[in-house]
């Protein structure tokens, strides 16, 4: 009758109004996979690449437009699947940072970035079973949670091939209707391919030509392949084979003037700006690092990555040295 209908109508009205609040209340204070706790600042992540990343002309091309195009897509057909490649130190995991800092408010800590380290999380090889298990609870309860998760894998050659085939029915074009991974990213990090990557960037150093004019398709079969051959590519042979993997991206070796900069960079986080003029110094930190190949020495052998540790010690050392001259005086 017309008085219940109203009444209905009234009650659903204010059950749902009183939901909205709540859910507004709720994301005031706890993070919510909505906007602005979820969003891409794809803007932002261009010049962060720009800005911070340094030495790695293919990464902000292919990085920023594949996200931008499948935040912007409505019906995405399958999760964005990125594939990283190259020598350690080189930026995999700071690239991966600089996405989940522009897309959620927490960066890495949020609950909706699932970081899994194959050799941490699932190092025991006779647990098998309960891995499979716990990776793909992960994975549900990630989805279940908010469909704009994004899951990096990192040392991908080292993840078992018994996890990879949980993993790989999500990263499909036919993901079951109550578990939708399409508007997820995935992130898969590894070495693999990185002596190749190392080999035509020296090739081009050598011929003197900018490395800038290197170009994504003169890696891309390459990686395809190196992925297949090298020892612990079987991991990556089956999502090739079935082309879930959307873009292969280079990561090229670090050359000293990169370094430099990552010093630099350093120098400016820990607010000692004095030093970068300082020849003496930045020498030493660079010569605190190994290099290769031993003719030229043209890359850095861990990239950025112990430069903190070696800045850190330089700055140390001067500090001593200025104490010391003052107690001295
Ligand atoms: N290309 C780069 N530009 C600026 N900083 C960089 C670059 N590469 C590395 N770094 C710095 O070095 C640190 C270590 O790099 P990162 O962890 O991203 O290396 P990775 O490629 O993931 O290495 P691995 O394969 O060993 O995991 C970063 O946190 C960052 O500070």
């Amino acid at each position: 009758d017309p008085i219940s209908l109203a009444v209905g109508a009234v009650a659903s009205a204010g059950l749902g109004g009183m939901w909205i609040w709540k859910n507004t209340v709720k994301c005031k204070f706890y993070e919510c996979c909505q906007e602005p706790d979820v969003f891409l600042k794809s803007y932002k992540l261009e010049q962060d690449i720009e800005k911070y990343l340094f030495g790695q002309h293919l990464v902000k091309d292919i990085v920023v437009n594949s996200i931008r195009a499948h935040w912007k897509n409505p019906n995405p057909t399958k999760p964005l699947v990125l594939s990283f490649h190259g020598s350690t130190g080189s930026g995999k995991n700071y690239v991966s940072e600089i996405i989940a800092n522009n897309t959620y408010k927490y960066g890495l800590k949020s609950q909706y970035v699932k970081h899994i380290v194959a050799t941490k999380d699932f190092p025991d090889k006779t647990r098998m079973d309960d891995y499979q298990t716990k990776l793909s609870e992960i994975i549900e309860n990630a989805l279940a949670k908010c469909a704009r998760t994004l899951f990096i894998f990192d040392e991908t050659d080292k993840l078992p091939v018994q996890l990879l085939q949980i993993i790989k029915p999500y990263l499909d074009y036919h993901a079951s209707d109550e578990l939708d991974s399409r508007r997820s990213i995935f992130i898969f990090l590894s070495n693999k391919g990185g002596s190749r990557i190392a080999a035509l960037t020296l090739e081009q150093y050598e011929s003197e030509k900018p490395r800038e004019e290197l170009k994504l398709e003169q890696f891309e079969k390459d990686l395809m392949d190196y992925s297949f051959n090298e020892e612990g590519g079987l991991q990556m042979s089956e999502l090739i084979k079935r082309q879930l993997i959307d873009h292969f991206v280079p990561f090229l070796p670090l050359q000293q003037e990169h370094v430099k900069k990552c010093i630099e960079a350093y120098l400016i986080k820990r607010n000692r700006q004095d030093l970068i003029h300082n020849v003496e110094v930045i020498t030493k930190i660079l010569n605190g690092l190994q290099y290769y190949p031993p003719t030229s020495k043209a890359f850095s052998s861990s990239g950025c990555k112990r430069v903190d540790a070696k800045t850190d010690l330089e700055i140390e050392r001067n500090y001593e040295i200025r104490r010391s001259t003052k107690e001295d005086l």
